[in-house]
């Protein structure tokens, strides 16, 4: 069995529509429209013991509401999941006590308390030993190199010192499956890099399972070997992060330098133009004739610099994110 099982899992959130001034505000005290939103439809996937799996998708895709259902946080309206064996809106003692959520927007650290009481908190809450908490909390402030801001209240930490922090909070109880909403969100290059690091050094040690949604893709790249993206709610992709190209046509980037400007409608000949500057303009081709397509472009136009190079994976991506 797999440790994470997703079948057709559905979120419909439904709201009144707030209307703006007062007479409008008086009037829907008698009489609310209902709306409705349907975030996440019929998502299905598995995830294996120890995989780290990269869940994508453009903003407002569902990304986060299909995390908070697999935590337990809210109901789904349709659809069933486990994970580690439990239906996590059932919030187990159990379930709760093997799995973690950070997500990069939110705080659960207390902000006027220096981070080690809020460990201490989470110790309580986690039942975790005496001798456990003094190792992981040396083991992980020693990764994530904090061991001195245990004492610093937690609203004067940077940015990226807090996550450190909020990173040791989630894994006190050293959980088995981890939900990563954007952890890197608004982190600097180079601690993005220390916390991806971290990751794979934690996941290869511990053999964790964890999710991962961000908009960074280096995170994705570096860390999932495996991807999953969603669209308007639905699954548009679940393949190796290698393979995100092959699903689509095969397509060559060239990137062209001209001696001097031509007309545009003479480069469409050649492909579709993905941009356009006075000498520069990227062209897309269909791999299988574009070494016709290359050689009849220097044959005819006045080009000083030629690069041919496959498709992004970013560009892969961001094709899969226009499927509807
Ligand atoms: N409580 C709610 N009530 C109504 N609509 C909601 C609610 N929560 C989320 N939504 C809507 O559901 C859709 C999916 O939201 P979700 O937060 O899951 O997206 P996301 O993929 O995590 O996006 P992002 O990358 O921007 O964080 C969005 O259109 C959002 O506005």
């Amino acid at each position: 069995m797999s440790i994470i099982e997703v079948n057709n899992l559905s979120k419909q959130f439904s709201y009144y529509k707030k209307e703006l001034g007062l007479k409008s505000s008086i009037k829907s005290l008698f009489h609310r429209e209902l709306l409705y939103k349907q975030a996440v439809k019929d998502v299905s996937f598995t995830v294996e013991e120890g995989e780290i799996v990269g869940f994508l998708g453009p903003n407002g895709a569902g990304k986060t509401t299909t995390l908070k259902m697999l935590s337990g946080i809210i109901y789904p309206t349709g659809g069933s999941a486990s994970v580690l064996g439990f239906k996590p809106w059932e919030r187990k003692k159990n379930f709760k006590q093997q799995f973690a959520i950070v997500m990069g927007q939110k705080n659960q650290l207390w902000w006027d308390l220096p981070a080690n009481e809020s460990l201490q908190l989470n110790k309580c809450i986690y039942e975790v030993s005496d001798h456990d908490f003094a190792m992981t909390i040396g083991e992980l402030t020693e990764l994530l190199d904090v061991k001195d801001l245990l004492k610093v209240q937690v609203r004067k930490l940077s940015l990226g010192e807090r996550m450190k922090m909020e990173l040791i909070a989630a894994l006190l109880h050293k959980p088995k499956v981890i939900f990563l909403d954007e952890p890197t969100i608004g982190l600097d290059i180079l601690s993005q890099k220390n916390i991806r690091a971290f990751f794979k050094y934690y996941n290869q040690q511990n053999k964790v399972t964890i999710v991962l949604t961000s908009h960074y893709m280096n995170d994705i790249i570096d860390l999932c070997k495996r991807t999953i993206v969603i669209n308007e709610g639905s699954v548009v992709y679940d393949d190796d992060l290698a393979n995100i190209n092959a699903m689509l046509e095969e397509k060559k980037i060239a990137t062209v330098t001209l001696l001097n400007s031509v007309n545009k409608d003479d480069l469409l000949r050649y492909g579709k133009i993905k941009e356009h500057g006075e000498l520069e303009f990227t062209l897309e081709m269909n791999k299988e004739n574009s070494q016709q397509i290359i050689k009849s472009m220097l044959e005819n136009l006045p080009i000083a610099d030629f690069t041919l190079e496959d498709i992004s994976i970013e560009e892969g991506i961001a094709a899969l994110y226009q499927t509807r």
